[in-house]
């Protein structure tokens, strides 16, 4: 029987472009999960809710648009809980299969501990995911799936704002005007055009600041280590080194991802490498400047001004040097948040996270190869096929008497060679 059956499984795994399918009848049932082990971490009585019917759970934990909660409805029972306490998400997450979050909620390698092997999926409502801990996700077999194109225009719409809100000194005259001055000599700014503009991240967001910024007039550059030449011969962006964009520029806009590398990418030593009176917009993550490095670049006239959406602590603490600072402008991570964005996000992450639990292939996952749509849809058949012939190995391993016939049934789409 075994060597009938693994005849069988190598003739199909030979003949990898045969659409196949394999069905199993097996005595033995599969081993079902053991019981979910209980939180010792409930310090604070929170509600918790096991749903009788046989729909899967996700915890909406921040604020997400309604066309997207009521994409999850269709096919979920939703749990809004927003404002929840490390110790609160940890209790509540295992009874959820799936989480979505926004910036504001750290999924700590905790929140996949205490998911005693319920959680599956993990919804990013947006772009950066470096408030997930993706090792910790892997290892506990977690799919992490992201929103990465719905709020792209919203950022780069915002990082142009703070440019040019930071450049004409808008925040700061506002609240003098509202505090009952006429100071028109003290808020002169400076003009665009013509400026270099260093854009740091050649990504989604960073392409759309450069193409913005160029219709301003700027002369923009761009540097990222990743992004291809063509792309940057498109807009019209010429790409160079990071100490080259660096010392060339007027102007340094930020648009990477916070990573290991890119952790205080920005400090005393960039620092001491820019054009003296340079000026910085990041609507990407805080965690990129050395914020005290900042502070000190700014008092010493290195940095004439900053325009900052993002912060490594948020909200940051009230009395922070650099939110204080007078030629500092600040929004509290306001790039993401238009209508139209937030709707758009919203559905993309709800689409995402229904998928997965449907356990459909994700194309926007960041824990698992990324494969193009056109890719997918020819995997697919694949997928289940290994996922069939997982099953049936568990049970050969596992004594193989409750396996009394296998059927294997192959056909091709494509002529034979
Ligand atoms: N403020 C907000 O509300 C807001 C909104 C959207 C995105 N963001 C942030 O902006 C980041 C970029 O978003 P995106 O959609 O453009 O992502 P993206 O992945 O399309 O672009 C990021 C780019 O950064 C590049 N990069 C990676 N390491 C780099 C390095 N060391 N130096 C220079 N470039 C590097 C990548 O190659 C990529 O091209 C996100 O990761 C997120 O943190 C913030
Ligand atoms: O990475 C992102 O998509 C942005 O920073 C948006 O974050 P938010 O969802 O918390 O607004």
């Amino acid at each position: 029987m075994a060597a009938t059956t693994s005849t069988a499984v190598s003739n199909l795994l030979s003949t990898k472009k045969n659409l196949s399918s394999l069905s199993l009848t097996s005595a033995n049932k599969l081993p079902t999960l053991s019981p979910l082990p209980t939180s010792s971490r409930r310090q604070r009585f929170i509600v918790l809710s096991a749903s009788l019917n046989s729909k899967p759970t996700v915890l909406v934990a921040e604020k997400l648009g309604e066309a997207g909660i009521n994409l999850l409805k269709d096919f979920a029972n939703v749990d809004c809980s927003y404002n929840l306490s490390p110790d609160e998400l940890c209790t509540k997450i295992s009874l959820c299969d799936a989480i979505i979050v926004r910036s504001g909620t750290k999924v700590s390698r905790e929140v996949f501990e205490s998911s005693g092997g319920r959680l599956k999926v993990v919804g990013r409502a947006g772009v950066g995911i470096d408030n997930v801990d993706l090792a910790a996700a892997t290892e506990h077999g977690c799919l992490v799936v992201n929103a990465p194109t719905a709020n792209t225009i919203a950022a780069a719409e915002h990082g142009i704002a703070l440019l040019a809100a930071m450049a004409r000194n808008v925040a700061q005259a506002d609240a003098s005007v509202k505090a009952g001055k006429w100071q028109r000599s003290k808020y002169v700014g400076v003009s665009l055009v013509g400026k270099t503009l260093a854009v740091m991240g050649f990504g989604k967001v960073g392409s759309e600041v450069a193409r913005r910024a160029k219709g301003l007039g700027m002369h923009v550059i761009a540097h990222d280590p990743y992004a291809p030449a063509d792309r940057a011969r498109a807009v019209g962006v010429e790409l160079v080194s990071f100490d080259e964009a660096i010392a060339a520029a007027d102007f340094i806009s930020l648009h990477m991802p916070l990573t290991p590398t890119t952790a205080k990418i920005l400090n005393d030593e960039t620092f001491a490498k820019m054009k003296k009176g340079v000026r910085i917009v990041n609507v990407a993550r805080g965690g990129v400047i050395d914020e005290d490095a900042l502070v000190r670049a700014l008092d010493a006239g290195i940095v004439a001004q900053a325009a900052l959406d993002v912060f490594t602590v948020e909200p940051p603490p009230q009395d922070s040097k650099l939110v204080q600072h007078e030629r500092v402008t600040v929004t509290p991570h306001l790039g993401a948040s238009t209508m139209e964005a937030q709707e758009g996000v919203a559905i993309e992450i709800a689409e995402a996270v229904v998928g997965a639990l449907k356990g459909e292939l994700a194309s926007t996952s960041v824990n698992a190869p990324m494969v193009p749509a056109e890719v997918l849809t020819e995997l697919k058949p694949f997928v289940e096929l290994a996922e069939k012939l997982g099953r049936l190995a568990v049970q050969l391993v596992s004594g193989g008497s409750g396996v009394k016939d296998v059927k294997v049934t192959y056909a091709s789409a494509r002529a034979p060679r």
